[in-house]
């Protein structure tokens, strides 16, 4: 029995938006079928209270193959969900979020990445090593989110980066994974990293750590 993605990412938006991480109408997720195309949010819904109707079927082109809404729109982000997909070919979900912690993080960072703490969470983004080097590739939030993606797709092939995760400076961060499952566990897994940095820097101010 096949099982309607749009399930998937209707529990994941509740959560998140129970997080704060979804607020309002921010934030967009997708999922993609067997034959590459993908399910993603419809620009605009309230995040928490998603329906099936809520969704539009996009193939890796960027046409529409199903619009459940005939007045319904894809995520205004749908380009950085295609630039992901495209980057990396066996990813099966994209999710993307607003945090506070997220943009507060975005702008402890001068350059084009966010240094990561060495911490036992990595092993849950797929990294095993003793002390690790890691770091969130970080990009420029402009006003036209194709100009976004277009960077995201030219960083991306050149370097790759070690942890499936961007950020957009004073926006959000994006996730990809193999499933719609394990992405929803990388973003808990990012937002705990970003606690974890935006809780150290507090603490170091406060002459605390
Ligand atoms: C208040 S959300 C601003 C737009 C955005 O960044 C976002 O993630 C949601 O856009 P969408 O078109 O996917 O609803
Ligand atoms: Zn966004």
């Amino acid at each position: 029995m096949s099982v309607d993605l749009r399930t998937d990412l209707i529990v994941a938006a509740k959560h998140f938006y129970a997080q704060g991480w979804m607020v309002g109408t921010a934030g967009n997720l997708s999922a993609r079928l067997d034959d590459g195309s993908f399910w993603i949010t419809a620009s605009g819904r309230q995040k928490g209270n998603l329906t099936e109707t809520d969704f539009i079927r996009i193939n890796l082109d960027g046409t529409i193959v199903e619009q459940p809404h005939p007045d319904s729109r894809p995520s205004a982000e749908t380009s950085i969900h295609l630039a992901v997909y495209n980057s990396f070919p066996e990813a099966q979900a994209c999710y993307h979020v607003h945090s506070v912690e997220a943009n507060l993080v975005s702008r402890l960072a001068a350059g084009d990445a966010v240094s990561l703490p060495a911490i036992e969470m990595l092993k849950g983004l797929g990294v095993w090593e003793e002390n690790p080097q890691v770091s969130i590739p970080l990009f420029t939030n402009y006003l036209e989110v194709p100009k976004i993606a277009q960077e995201i797709c030219e960083v991306f092939a050149i370097s790759p980066p070690k942890v499936p995760a961007l950020l957009i400076r004073d926006h959000g961060v994006t996730v990809w994974a193999n499933s719609p499952a394990a992405a929803y566990n990388y973003i808990e897994i990012v937002e705990y990293i970003f606690r974890y940095m935006m809780t150290a820097s507090q603490s170091i101010l406060d002459d605390k750590f």
